[in-house]
């Protein structure tokens, strides 16, 4: 056994969901009744460490992520931490091109939510091993260390690799100052939880109003109900929050292009800060029409779309305002590394999606990076937040008054805890097993 460099000696997964559906909490217009849920697993090593690393699902289907997660596991099992982090562009590449598994995708979907999970687990045990939370490891690795972790394949045409070491040798000189201020100052968030689709309005405004006295002042709304619904709940939040604070809505892909342009310049009274998937993630120009002709409204598009490739041409063809990041539908945090320099290069600022289980935890790691090593600024960046679900993890993140304050424990922030993993496992954990024979009763 090698304390520094452990290797991995076999992956364990679990299905794991939990029943957020009863409440409505996390509904929108298109996903009305998610339980939050994850395919998740654990590298096991021949030391006292170990990987965490998970892919957000909404309940059903979660299995076919477990059982590709358990095909990609072979990838790692037996290897040096080493031997993947040395040359983390070929591991994930690997991945992502086993033959025949590929057909399945390619880098999308199932294949790609559960390589997110192995990927992000083995930047969860390389920041253990390290002694650092990951943000921190990111920010302390060598321009061209970053560099090396990313595959280019596909978007070298957009980014090359070299003009990716000029973006981070720039930030990496003036890198010391921005971490004193992100740790004193934390990272503006924003708050989803006052505005499930499924939440009455009555509810809206008692948790704008909550939201509000506890700091916030970015607030995001779902839409894509009967137009008038729509404006009368924008309306509410509106009179609460005011038209000093932000507010963004979003349609979750419910409407095609042309309805959307009508539908936006219809909630264009509310002035929303950004508009958020008013169409399909895969209409790359169907954004750029919507885009210009509802302008000034700002489209935000991200926690859908499943790779680079994609992210690469919504920014060439100026189809978007806002990237909206996400850390499980593109291959983790490599991936992400890739597109966020991309979006550096077209001048876009990163929004990551969170909320979900999980993705609070991981996102806060990303949008660290971005501002330390590669945008050097806040300015317009917010980090989602969702009030849900905190409470399962060993290093739940620190959120006070609307801001996010970086975890200093090392790893990715996502281990869940052990009663946890017990409880909502599917099927046949303590809450399933009494939830499923309840309605067989
Ligand atoms: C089903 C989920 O809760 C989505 O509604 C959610 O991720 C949402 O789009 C968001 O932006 O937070
Ligand atoms: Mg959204």
């Amino acid at each position: 056994m090698n304390v520094s460099d452990p290797r991995i000696t076999q992956v364990h997964t679990i299905d794991l969901r939990f029943p957020t559906s009863k409440y409505s909490i996390g509904s929108d217009a298109v996903n009305k009744d998610p339980d939050y849920s994850a395919a998740y697993c654990i590298l096991e090593t021949d030391g006292d460490l170990r990987g965490h690393g998970l892919t957000f699902t909404l309940g059903r289907g979660t299995e076919l992520c477990v059982m590709a997660i358990e095909y990609l596991s072979r990838f790692v099992v037996g290897r040096r931490l080493s031997e993947i982090t040395e040359n983390f562009a070929a591991f994930s590449r690997q991945l992502l091109e086993d033959s025949q598994f590929r057909w399945l995708g390619p880098e999308k979907g199932v294949i790609h939510l559960a390589a997110a999970a192995v990927i992000n687990a083995v930047w969860d045990l390389y920041s253990k091993v390290e002694g650092k939370p990951l943000w921190l490891l990111l920010a302390d690795m060598m321009p061209a260390q970053i560099v090396s972790a990313i595959d280019f394949r596909y978007i070298d045409d957009a980014l090359s690799p070299d003009e990716a070491l000029e973006i981070l040798c720039a930030a990496k000189q003036t890198m010391p100052d921005r971490l004193k201020l992100l740790r004193s100052d934390g990272y503006q968030a924003y708050t989803t939880s006052v505005g499930w689709f499924g939440f009455s309005d009555e509810k809206i405004r008692r948790l704008a109003q909550e939201a509000l006295a506890d700091g916030w002042t970015y607030f995001k709304l779902k839409v894509g109900g009967d137009p008038e619904d729509d404006l009368r709940r924008g309306r509410i939040v509106r009179e609460t929050i005011g038209w000093e604070n932000r507010l963004m809505i979003d349609a979750n892909q419910k409407w095609g292009v042309e309805e959307s342009i009508v539908r936006i310049r219809a909630l264009q009274e509310l002035q929303p800060w950004w508009m958020e998937e008013p169409t399909s993630p895969d209409d790359i120009l169907g954004h750029a029409r919507i885009r210009r002709e509802t302008k000034p409204t700002r489209i935000a598009t991200g926690e859908h779309c499943h790779n680079k490739v994609m992210f690469k041409q919504l920014m060439q063809a100026q189809a978007i305002d806002v990237c909206q990041i996400d850390s499980c539908r593109v291959a983790g945090v490599n991936e992400n590394l890739a597109i966020i320099l991309m979006a550096k290069k077209f001048g876009i600022p990163v929004c990551p999606h969170a909320g979900g289980v999980g993705l609070c935890e991981y996102v806060q790691h990303l949008s660290a990076f971005d501002f330390l090593y590669v945008s050097g600024t806040m300015h317009e960046r917010v980090i989602e937040f969702v009030d849900h679900l905190h409470e399962h993890f060993v290093t739940p993140v620190d959120v006070r008054r609307g801001r996010y304050y970086m975890p200093e424990t090392p790893g990715y922030s996502i281990e869940i805890k052990p009663d946890s993993l017990q409880t909502y496992a599917f099927p046949h954990g303590t809450y399933w097993s009494e939830e499923l024979a309840g309605h067989l009763a």
